[in-house]
């Protein structure tokens, strides 16, 4: 029997290229980047203002198409797929938080929660959405509107909604671009926990340090490139990696 310490990634990319655009107002926003997310982590993307951060999220996400290159979900190839089974995909295996909260202002939190579940068809995993609730500490406000709540707890209650299904992977674009600092850290703290407490996988865009070093790993990118990667960040560190870029452009 072979036994192999390879860590398995929730998702990943290989030779992702984007282009938007033609001739003079070509961009090249992703220029060959592979980069995997490690299952049961949270990893930050950071880099520079328009060096491609959300491309690759919305690309590994199947939200978008690369130009050239591949996506996968797990070992699934999402441009194998046709546009019904990445309906399906997006929907069974995926999770999105993204920075505007997008809860359904008639519905409850609980309905807000369960609402991915319940356009699915199914009810979930009653015991797992026991357990979510505890996570992101929303059970005295399960039948408040979104209006009732604080942005930070709206966010939570988005985070929730990400997890309800028992994603493989939850993508997060800037979900603290809208928070003050407190309740961005309310967010931060909740997405790890639920990384950890769940063995779920989230992959999290952020320019904030702050926010980055609450991730297991972050990756850096650069003009469309992947540059750097750095284990167990701290606030600083991930800081002095992003002055370089000032420097060097
Ligand atoms: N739909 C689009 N059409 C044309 N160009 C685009 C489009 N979306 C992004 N771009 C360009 O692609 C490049 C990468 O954009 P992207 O939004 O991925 O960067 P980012 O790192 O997330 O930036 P920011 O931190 O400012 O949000 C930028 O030059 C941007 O202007």
């Amino acid at each position: 029997m072979t036994t192999t310490t390879a860590v398995r990634t929730a998702a990943r990319v290989v030779d992702a290229v984007k282009v938007y655009g033609r001739g003079d107002t070509e961009v090249r926003a992703l220029d060959g980047v592979s980069v995997g997310f490690p299952a049961g982590r949270l990893t930050a993307i950071m880099g520079p203002s328009g060096s491609g951060k959300s491309t690759l999220l919305h690309c590994a996400a199947g939200l978008d198409t690369l130009t050239s290159g591949a996506a996968y979900i797990g070992d699934t190839a999402l441009d194998g797929l046709d546009d019904r089974r990445l309906t399906l995909l997006r929907r069974d295996r995926v999770g999105f938080v993204f920075q505007a909260f997008n809860l359904v202002p008639t519905l409850s939190v609980a309905e807000n929660i369960t609402l991915p579940l319940d356009l699915a068809g199914g009810n979930g995993d009653p015991e797992w959405l026991d357990a979510l609730i505890d996570v992101v500490g929303l059970r005295d406000r399960l039948h408040h509107r979104p209006s009732e709540l604080s942005g930070g707890q709206q966010q939570r209650v988005a985070v929730a909604r990400a997890f309800a299904g028992r994603p493989d992977v939850v993508f997060a674009d800037e979900p603290t671009g809208n928070l003050d600092s407190r309740s961005g850290e309310e967010v931060l703290g909740l997405l790890g926990r639920a990384v950890r407490q769940t063995s779920r996988t989230v992959v999290m865009v952020t320019h904030d340090p702050v926010a980055a070093a609450h991730a297991d790993e972050v990756v850096f990118l650069a003009d469309g490139r992947l540059v750097d990667r750095m284990e167990s960040p701290t606030a600083d560190k991930v800081l002095d990696r992003m002055k370089a870029f000032e420097v060097s452009s």
